[in-house]
């Protein structure tokens, strides 16, 4: 059956028509977001939802939305999604990161223009037929400086234009490297600098609790006289009611104000301030932009819910359309590694060790990794996936560590998962032959070459003559098929373990018969989805 997708907010109609033309059925209700009772009734019926800034993905939708598997953001923020319900539920968040950048790039710098020269006041006092010449007296952006509050996707452009108009740009971002200053012809600078230096300052950071009221009294007082700001980021990183009072005592010059700390803003004091422009969020709304959006977002929809792939994903390493088929394999590898580790210990599980030798080295690791954990935390929580697995990880406090390596043994490339608990260290290896399948190649460091199939037995004994015959007598008695024995030791008469293929579950009645012979250390049902 085809997936289906639900648009509830308004998307250029561009990603209803790929939708369909890649196999996705699709309902367009562009005003549901705001209709909260009636999308928490519809939303368990979607594959994916499509959303703009207006839906709001709480987790109570989320927990009604019982089939979602992708929630896809025509734009940048996704402050309006609760990420960490989405992934615990395992489903992928994605947004579209460059899509409107121009555009709203060049919002920041219309804003700087009309508030330099007071554009929407002249308008309104001309059409009054007021000719007030005198009162708009106006600055010259040229030569002024710049401070960039972020300096990431949009900020890099707003740098790039504001260098073109001949101002000199000064930037604070943690994140921009020395290199890439250099690159966009600006400086990097701490933040008080910046609040010194700065003529005009744009913000271009997202909301997060560092950013949340950067421009707050205290980061005003350190402005200069005159400072013009301007806002097309996200509402709560300014205190509005400290801008307020900047502007009242002319601290501040002016303001252009995309986003609000609530929105849609109706009511807000900085509307009756003078040379403030606002903007009902209007950053990303251009035709251009609005069409690259709708159609990257329904065409990575689209690609995750028909083929796998995962691009742009907030909480999922990316996997490409073109990867996906070679890595499927090696993601189910992976998946009955963790699964097979998984189902044998008991005890908390304190560190996981993923070491990729081989060409597996130069696989997507992050991938391969959240496979290992969704198929090694499954027995436990059953609707984990390589979404929710990482987060379910951290939250249990085991910690991950992955290991790559150049090819070291006969195979082109194994991955082996080695677990610690407080009472005992696990390992199990494996790697796909060319047929596609994924094989055991090593567990507990004694070598085997296993099948896998849905319903195994993992026993574990002492070296000693008879094994088979327990096995297959016991077995053969219930009328237990076997489809493939493998048996491994360390040594002659050693440690020993056998893996068998069966054709369906061994009850725990058959499975106390073998337990009860004294050769037999342990005897383990196993199920892999395969
Ligand atoms: N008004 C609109 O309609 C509109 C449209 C698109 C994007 N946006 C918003 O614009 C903002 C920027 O988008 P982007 O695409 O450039 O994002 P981005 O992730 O490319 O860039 C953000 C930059 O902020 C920097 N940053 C993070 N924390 C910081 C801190 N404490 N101090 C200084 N810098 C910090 C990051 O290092 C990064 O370089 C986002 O909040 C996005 O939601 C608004
Ligand atoms: O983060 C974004 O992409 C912008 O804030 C645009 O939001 P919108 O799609 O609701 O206009």
């Amino acid at each position: 059956m085809a997936p289906r997708v639900l648009v509830s907010d308004k998307l250029s109609e561009t990603a209803v028509q790929i939708f369909r033309d890649r196999g996705v059925d699709v309902d367009f209700m562009p005003d549901l977001g705001k209709d909260k009772d009636k999308l928490l009734e519809v939303i368990g019926d979607y594959d994916g939802l499509a959303i703009r800034s207006a839906t709001k993905v709480t987790e109570k939708l989320i927990n009604a939305a019982t089939k979602l598997k992708v929630i896809g953001r025509a734009g940048i923020g996704v402050d309006n999604v609760d990420i960490p319900a989405a992934s615990r539920r395992g489903i992928i968040v994605m947004n579209t990161p460059f899509g409107n950048s121009i555009t709203t790039a060049e919002h920041a710098i219309a804003m700087i223009f009309a508030v330099a020269r007071q554009i929407p006041e002249a308008d309104n006092s001309t059409r009054a037929g007021k000719w007030e010449k005198s009162k708009f007296m106006g600055v010259e952006i040229t030569g002024k400086t710049l401070g960039l509050i972020g300096c990431g996707n949009i900020g890099s452009i707003v740098a790039a234009r504001a260098v073109g108009l001949k101002m000199h740009v000064v930037a604070f971002d943690p994140f921009l490297s020395a290199e890439r200053a250099v690159e966009l012809g600006i400086e990097k600078v701490e933040l008080d600098e910046l609040f010194a230096r700065a003529d005009f300052i744009t913000l271009h950071t997202p909301l997060t609790d560092k950013t949340r009221n950067i421009i707050n009294a205290e980061a005003i007082a350190k402005m200069k006289d005159g400072v013009r700001i301007i806002n097309c980021a996200r509402g709560g990183l300014i205190v509005e009611e400290d801008l307020v009072e900047g502007l009242r005592s002319g601290k501040v010059a002016g303001a252009g104000i995309d986003v609000f700390e609530v929105e849609p803003a109706t009511k807000n004091e900085l509307f009756h301030m003078p040379n403030v422009v606002c903007t009902p969020h209007l950053g990303a709304s251009t035709s251009e932009a609005q069409e690259n959006v709708a159609l990257q977002v329904a065409e990575q929809m689209s690609d995750y819910l028909i083929k796998g792939a995962v691009t742009n994903a907030i909480n999922m390493p990316s996997i490409t359309a073109e990867e996906a088929p070679r890595l499927r394999p090696f993601v189910k590898l992976a998946e009955v590694l963790g699964a097979f580790v998984g189902q044998v210990t008991e005890s908390a599980i304190k560190e996981v060790e993923i070491l990729y030798d081989g060409s597996t080295a130069e696989m997507n690791g992050k991938a391969l990794t959240s496979a290992a954990l969704a198929g090694l935390i499954r027995p436990q929580v059953a609707d984990v996936n390589m979404v929710s697995a990482p987060v379910m990880v951290k939250e249990r406090g085991i910690v991950v560590s992955e290991i790559k390596r150049d090819k070291t043994g006969v195979f082109d490339g194994y991955i082996k998962l080695t677990v610690k608990t407080a009472n005992q260290t696990r390992s199990v290896a494996g790697t796909v032959f060319s047929d596609g399948k994924p094989r055991f190649i090593q567990i507990k460091g004694i070598n085997l070459d296993a099948e896998i199939g849905q319903h195994m037995v993992y026993t574990t004994n002492n070296d000693a003559p008879g094994i088979i015959g327990i096995l297959g007598t016991t077995f053969g008695k219930h009328g237990v098929n076997i489809a493939n024995f493998q048996l491994g030791r360390n040594r002659p008469g050693g440690d020993a373990i056998a893996l068998l293929y069966v054709d369906e579950r061994v009850s725990e009645e058959v499975l106390d018969q073998v337990r009860a012979f004294p050769e037999i250390l342990s005897a383990k049902p196993l199920v892999f989805d395969v």
